[in-house]
């Protein structure tokens, strides 16, 4: 029975266990219900089993009171196993207070659960109604959208209605104009194949024409062939005309854009093929903006150094041939003057002019060796601030193109550099690279003489816009006039004005020679393209196109036959007799002088006396010569252009040569028989040397004529010192100091006194007795002009004449002539004069006066006795012996003093003198002397 219990017991507990393990797997919120419906079930169930069990323990216990006895082992047995089961209810019965405790526990938590879930179905109901009411809301709008958009439904379909009506209408317009259409078409494409028919039979027409047409074709191409033919003939002669007329060329370069201006505009619109340029502002607009130039050739940004050289090389060539060439190079500052002249470095390739020109002079040179035995010097000048730096040793002798080009770095080094705010390499100095070249011929012993100047002028620009100041800015005005006094002599030159105004700079002095005679000169024109350099571009090209106009005349090649080399020998040594026995003469001279002086109120001329410096250069000159033994040896003397070229090469040389030749004819005859009169001996000359001095041609006169003039090579450097010196010039026009302004002397009979100066020396050949010189016929009187007629001349015109020679300067920049005559003697112009006067025994009168001078005639010097070197032009055109006006220039030597108005009978009323102050000699008054009060 124990048993049993205990068994149900087990079995109670076993079901109590699986109903705790089951509800801690169930979730909070149904646990609750689960629990309470797990506790009825098992209370239920419980009951049952107690029933179960009672009714079990009822029927045990019967069959316990009947097998009690039966069973008394059985008994004690089931007494233990009823303890056994005793303490299982024990056990049973903890256990049962755990579960309930349990249970507690569990309806504890289900309470929780309960209200949790009370409070979450409050919330889901608050939420349900807010829903509601969202959702009501939301029900509202839709149902106005719903009416709206069934309002538009109505609205679209109206409209689509009323589209669907046009549509309709256009599609039957469409359909008419289809049909239409469709109508044409079939016209058209009837229409197109009449018209194909036609196009064929036009084709075939055109292919026999074309047929015919490239017969016609080859024909013209024939033509054009020979065109093209022509043309480079045409410009070949069209370059023989410049040559025959010795067109200044130039060839203008433009520069390209520099690394970092790539940006930049041009003003480069166009380059020709045959040197037209067209210029435009970019910035500007109008038609008149474009400007087009024509120069020689234009070398545009691409251009090499190699092609400009090719262009110029014909030029330098021609120096083999004695012709003397002037290369310069124009332009703003870093417009690329450098760059084209000498390049921007010593690589071959970018070798500029300067190098590839002596290159090539010297490999012309080897090839001719066997026929012309070449000697080259070259001499680097620089003028800087208007004065004209030379080295000692100035001129050198070259041997290669390695001895030229460590002498050109050497003078390149020394240039005067500085920075402007234009180009920081900018040079402020014009650099003259001059060649000289002489060449012998070896089978006819003739000899050739050329010059090369090679020109890297200083830059161009106006000094506002090199923004210097300054030092700088003296240099910018020194350069601006030098170059505006280049201008000036180009000028002049294209006027062909007999006044050229070399002498207003150092750069035209050393540049006369390329310029004035007949050189061949080439300009470069450098251009900057960029175009804020525009107006200087435009200024430096309108100056370039005043260059091309200039006419030098033709080129001359400087040849001297033997005879002509061997008469200027006897001539040199001629002249240093001569200069003795004018020494000598002298001396007597001025002992007679002294006493006529005093007898006369007057004390001897002074000649030279303004110019002691010429004076002394002449004797100097003489002594070099004669001392050498020959008078053109080059080695040991300087070769210069400067009077070679200039002075027998220019084009109104032939008058003074002739006068040269005849002064050469009176000092040759003087040596050999200076015991007779100077006339006799002169005309004695003249027989003896006229049929030697008949036979030479033209060349040979004038080279005569710088030997007599003692103008030769030995002098060059001499003169160039000279001009570097700066005293020789006594100033110019254009120095600040001296100014234009004109004073007037009257010179009246009663008022002229002795000359203060009475000790000095006079010159001894002014006093040496000439032939009557003879009229030179064929001789241009260029000099006489015009403008002197023989009638009286109008005050307007003489005023016009005055204003036109007031300014002339110098004798070499008066005419070419008239540096021949005043060379004639120690460099004294006025032994002419006065031998002359002492031929003529100083009684001619007006009228008779006699051609002394090759171009004009001589005016008696005793007029105005005592300013030495009174010289004068276009006397002859004085009508003779009364009282008329003529203009005179009047010259004193090396100077210009004015010009001179004679008033009436002009020799014994007296003669009005007009003298500029800019040359420095102001002419001493009293010492102006009537012509009939001098001493005769
Ligand atoms: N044809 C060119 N090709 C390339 N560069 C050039 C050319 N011409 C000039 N240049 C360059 O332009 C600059 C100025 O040139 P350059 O010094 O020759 O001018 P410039 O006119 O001689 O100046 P300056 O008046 O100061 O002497 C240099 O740097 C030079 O190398």
């Amino acid at each position: 029975m124990a048993m049993m219990l205990k068994k149900i017991e087990n079995k109670f507990r076993v079901v109590s266990h699986s109903k705790q393990g089951c509800s801690a797997e169930i979730p909070a919120g149904k646990m609750s219900e689960l629990m309470k419906l797990n506790s009825l079930q098992q209370n239920n169930r419980y009951k049952i089993l107690e029933e179960k069990y009672q009714s079990r323990i009822q029927v045990l216990e019967t069959l316990a009171t009947g097998t009690l006895e039966e069973n008394e082992n059985e008994k004690i047995e089931i007494e233990e196993k009823k303890k056994l089961e005793e303490q299982d209810v024990i056990r049973l019965m903890q256990e049962k207070d755990h579960a309930e405790f349990q249970i507690s526990a569990l309806k504890q938590q289900l309470e929780l659960a309960k209200k949790t879930h009370e409070m979450h179905c409050f919330q889901l109901e608050t939420q349900a109604k807010e829903t509601k009411v969202e959702l009501e809301k939301k029900l509202m709008e839709l149902e106005y959208l719903l009416t709206d958009s069934r309002d538009r439904i109505k609205d679209l379909e109206a409209f689509s209605e009323s589209k669907s009506l046009r549509w309709k209408k256009k599609e039957l317009t469409y359909k008419r104009v289809l049909d239409s259409q469709s109508g044409l078409l079939q016209d058209l494409r009837i229409h197109f194949w009449a018209i194909k028919r036609e196009v064929l039979k036009t084709q075939q027409v055109y292919s026999e024409e074309f047929c015919h047409l490239a017969v016609k074709l080859k024909g013209l191409v024939d033509v054009a062939e020979n065109y093209h033919t022509i043309l480079v003939e045409n410009r070949k002669l069209y370059n023989e005309v410049q040559d025959l007329k010795g067109n200044i060329r130039v060839y203008c370069r433009i520069r390209p854009f520099l690394p970092g201006q790539c940006q930049k505009k041009t003003t480069i619109e166009y380059i020709g093929e045959n040197g037209e340029l067209v210029v435009s502002n970019p910035l500007k607009q109008g038609k008149d903006n474009h400007r087009l130039f024509k120069f020689n050739k234009v070398f545009g940004l691409a251009a090499t150094q190699e092609e400009v050289f090719l262009d110029t090389q014909p030029l330098i060539r021609s120096v083999l041939d004695g012709y003397n060439v002037c290369i310069f190079a124009y332009g703003q500052t870093g417009s690329g003057k450098t760059y084209t002249m000498s390049g921007p470095n010593l690589s071959t390739e970018d070798w500029g002019v300067n190098y590839r020109a002596l290159n090539d002079l010297f490999h012309i040179s080897q090839s001719r060796k066997n026929s012309i035995a070449y000697e080259v010097c070259v001499q680097m000048v620089e003028i800087y601030n208007e004065r004209v730096p030379v080295p000692d040793a100035s001129i050198h002798p070259v041997k290669s193109t390695e001895d030229i080009l460590e002498l050109m770095n050497i003078g390149l080094m020394n240039r005067a550099v500085g920075s402007t705010a234009l180009n920081e390499r900018s040079s402020r100095s014009h650099s003259v690279l001059t060649v000289h070249v002489r060449g012998i011929d070896l089978e006819s012993d003739t000899v050739l003489r050329g010059c090369l100047h090679l020109v890297d002028l200083a830059g161009s620009e106006r000094v506002d816009r090199s923004e210097a100041t300054g030092d700088r800015l003296r240099e910018a005005q020194h350069i601006n006039k030098s170059l505006s006094a280049l201008g000036d002599v180009i000028f002049s030159l294209a006027q062909k004005s007999p006044h050229v105004p070399y002498r207003n700079s150092k750069l035209t002095q050393v540049l006369q020679s390329s310029l004035g005679g007949q050189a061949k000169t080439l300009m470069f024109v450098q251009l900057n393209p960029d175009v804020e350099s525009y107006s200087e571009t435009i200024s430096t090209l309108k100056f370039a196109e005043r260059v091309s106009g200039v006419e030098l005349g033709a080129a001359q090649s400087n040849k001297e036959g033997r005879g002509v080399r061997e008469l200027m020998e006897q001539v040199a040594s001629l002249k240093d007799t001569i200069a003795k026995k004018d020494e000598e003469i002298g001396r007597l001279r001025l002992l007679k002088t002294g006493v006529n002086g005093e007898r006369h109120g007057m004390s001897s001329p002074r000649y030279g006396s303004s110019s002691p410096r010429r004076h002394s250069i002449g004797a100097s000159r003489q002594s070099r010569t004669l001392s050498g033994g020959k008078s053109l040896e080059l080695g040991d003397k300087a070769v210069s252009d400067l009077d070679n070229s200039s002075e027998y090469s220019d084009k109104q040389s032939e008058d003074g040569s002739q006068q040269s030749v005849d002064d050469f004819r009176h000092h040759k005859d003087f040596f050999r028989q200076s015991r007779f009169s100077m006339a006799d001996v002169c005309q004695s000359l003249t027989e003896n040397i006229e049929p030697r001095l008949a036979s030479a041609d033209r060349s040979q006169d004038i080279a005569e004529d710088i030997e007599l003039l003692g103008l030769g090579d030995a002098d060059a450097d001499k003169r160039l010192s000279d001009i570097s010196d700066g005293e020789l010039s006594m100033g110019t026009e254009t120095d600040g100091s001296l100014n234009n302004g004109i004073v007037e002397f009257t010179l009246f009979p009663e008022t002229t006194k002795p000359v203060a100066d009475s000790t000095e020396k006079p010159s001894v050949a002014a006093k040496l007795p000439r032939p009557p010189p003879k009229q030179v016929k064929g001789l241009p009187s260029r000099l006489s002009l015009s403008r002197l007629s023989s009638k009286v001349p109008s005050k307007s015109q003489e005023a016009v004449y005055e204003s036109q020679h007031s300014n002339l300067k110098t004798r070499s920049e008066v005419s070419p002539d008239m540096s021949r005559n005043i060379g004639l003697h120690n460099g004294q112009i006025v032994q002419q004069f006065f031998s002359h006067k002492n031929a003529t025994g100083g009684q001619n009168e007006v009228g008779e006066m006699v051609d002394v001078l090759a171009w004009g005639q001589a005016f008696p010097p005793y007029v105005i006795k005592g300013l030495s070197g009174v010289y004068q032009i276009g006397a002859h055109n004085v009508p003779s012996g009364n009282a008329q006006s003529g203009t005179l220039g009047l010259f004193m030597p090396g100077y210009v003093i004015g010009s001179l108005t004679m008033k009436q009978h002009w020799p014994s009323k007296g003669v009005k003198i007009q003298t500029s102050k800019a040359r420095g000699s102001q002419m001493p008054e009293q010492n102006a002397r009537p012509y009939s009060s001098l001493d005769k």
